[in-house]
């Protein structure tokens, strides 16, 4: 398309596309004519395919950090399928089944949060599966509710509702073959399919949907495992597919970032660090704080793929040591010492034995896996409930055996930065020096972490805005305790960068989200901060 001649009636383009500026119309209401063609070609990326990838997606300009690469609806969305629980069908608020004031829809009689929930009567929602779940009420009122079911029933009524949106999720990777191979996965789909087809299937007249086999019910469960994005609403959990972004492949340091639109569910999905036209999107299918034989594990078990990526292949996590253990052999050069060496996995095969760097000492990848998982049985029990002294204990306990980056150490830490200045006793005015800067160097190590393995806080941003926040108040308080003029400057000067950034890192966060209230929250310690700094420095001069 000639640059400078509008598309639509030939004459002089003036008005030049502000994403693309590949193109230029006469005016605005041909530029608006014209977007229905226009915006396929208009958008920064090109979707290729690959043996090893499947479909990927690639950008094809040079994008800035912070840049949006696109922002769309969703195929289709619904409540999760594994562990879902009794929720309302228009918000996913849970619900409890046995409080006596629990409201049910009017139609199919399956609990919801209120009458005038939005997501109950609204034709994108709960309406289109309440059609086919009312003709057997008697599901609902036995109690017989299977919330695992509810996603791809919705799923399988595209075909009627919006065959364009069945076709492209018919075009996702679903994992089919390898998944019925898999015993328990398959029990668990095949329950699903009987609860389908037995309750409301077979009920529909003949023809209402074009395919109501089993097969279909097992691919669209795969599709929905292997494709779907999870969001996190503030009232329940809802799972979305979408066209382009549930292509984008996976890796442990992505590229993208994204934030979900919370009465639509619309994805935006964002540049995370400047990117090159020609490189592959990626985002990140499993948790970034965990360490790579556990994110390799997870990616194999459901996603089924072994990923290779920079960070999976360096032992070292890229030299932040999350997964590295202490060695407990002895010192090669004196066998009375302990070795002060590290043991770490083999980056290429994750069946390897892990090796010490200093001395002999191996342990195979199966007993690493079960100290690690024991461990973070006793990291996770004294998270739930946790307490200073409860959480220092073990963290001088797993420092004996765990690099201090180790990410069970950094869950450990995370947590503690929040109580000491919180837990009865430790309120931060009445820490000790030593304490505040305990806690002050406990957030620079997490900060030094996240920096390597998020550079841009776009997937951990809350993680890292709570961080800042911590480091932030224990600077500021550490420039109240009789220090000189220039320590003080300085440390209020870096409370206030910590809360820059945060604002920074935020901005992209909906309105109503937790994202949104911790900003909200930096913001207003951002101008207490400043006036502080600006009224010391009044004094100065
Ligand atoms: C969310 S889908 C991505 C779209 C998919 N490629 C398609 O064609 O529909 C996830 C699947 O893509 C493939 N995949 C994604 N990232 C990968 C990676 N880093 N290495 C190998 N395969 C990957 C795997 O088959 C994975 O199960």
């Amino acid at each position: 398309m000639k640059k400078g001649v509008c598309p639509v009636c030939k004459k002089d383009g003036v008005h030049t596309c502000s994403a693309c500026k590949a193109v230029a119309y006469c005016s605005k209401e041909h530029q608006k004519d014209h977007w229905k063609n226009h915006k396929l070609q208009c958008r920064p990326f090109d979707v290729k395919s690959s043996k090893n990838l499947g479909r990927y997606i690639v950008s094809n300009r040079d994008l800035s950090r912070d840049a949006i690469i696109m922002s769309e609806s969703p195929l289709v969305f619904g409540p999760k399928m594994a562990g879902a629980g009794p929720q309302c069908l228009g918000c996913y608020q849970p619900v409890d089944p046995g409080d006596p004031k629990l409201l049910l829809c009017p139609r199919c009689k399956w609990p919801v949060c209120s009458n005038v929930c939005f997501g109950v009567i609204h034709k994108e929602h709960h309406l289109p599966e309440c059609l086919v779940l009312c003709n057997n009420t008697e599901v609902a009122e036995a109690g017989n509710m299977m919330y695992e079911a509810i996603f791809p029933l919705r799923c399988l009524l595209l075909q009627k509702k919006n065959p364009r949106k069945w076709q492209q999720l018919l075009s996702l990777e679903s994992h089919v073959d390898e998944r019925k191979k898999d015993k328990d996965i398959n029990h668990d789909v095949e329950k699903i399919a009987s609860y389908i087809c037995d309750n409301f299937l077979e009920r529909l007249d003949k023809g209402s949907l074009p395919d109501m086999s089993r097969e279909i019910i097992h691919f669209i469960c795969g599709v929905i495992e292997v494709n779907s994005l999870e969001i996190t609403t503030g009232r329940g959990e809802v799972h979305a597919l979408y066209p382009s972004a549930s292509l984008m492949e996976h890796n442990c340091m992505p590229n993208t970032k994204h934030c979900f639109q919370l009465d639509d569910f619309k994805i935006n999905v964002f540049a995370a660090t400047p990117i090159k036209k020609g490189e592959n999107l990626s985002t990140m299918y499993t948790h970034i704080l965990w360490g790579t034989q556990a994110r390799r594990d997870h990616l194999k078990a459901t996603k089924y793929f072994t990923c290779q990526c920079q960070r999976c292949s360096d032992p070292t996590e890229l030299g932040t040591h999350l997964s590295s253990l202490k060695c407990i052999g002895v010192d090669p050069s004196d066998v009375t010492c302990a070795c002060s060496g590290l043991i770490l996995s083999s980056s290429a095969d994750e069946n390897a034995d892990w090796k010490c760097n200093l001395c002999p000492v191996t342990l195979t990848s199966s007993h690493v896996a079960d100290l690690i998982s024991r461990i973070s049985m006793d990291v996770d029990e004294s998270i739930e409930n946790p307490s200073i002294s409860k959480l220092e204990q073990l963290l001088t306990k797993l420092e004996k055996l765990l690099h201090r980056n180790h990410y069970h150490c950094f869950m450990v830490k995370h947590s503690l930065i929040q109580l000491y200045g919180r837990e009865p006793g430790y309120s931060l005015n009445n820490l000790t020096e030593a304490q505040l800067v305990r806690k002050i160097n406990m957030c620079k190590e997490l900060l030094s972490v996240i920096d390597v393995i998020d550079p841009s806080h776009g997937r951990i941003v809350l993680y890292s805005s709570v961080v800042q926040i911590e480091l932030q108040s224990s600077l500021q308080e550490m420039s109240k305790r009789g220090i000189s003029d220039l320590e003080k400057d300085r440390l209020l000067t870096e409370a206030k960068v910590q809360l820059e950034n945060c604002v920074r890192d935020l901005s992209q966060e909906p309105p109503f989200s937790p994202g949104a209230s911790i900003s909200n929250l930096a913001k207003s310690h951002l101008i207490a901060v400043t006036q502080e700094l600006k009224k010391f420095k009044v004094i100065e001069l």
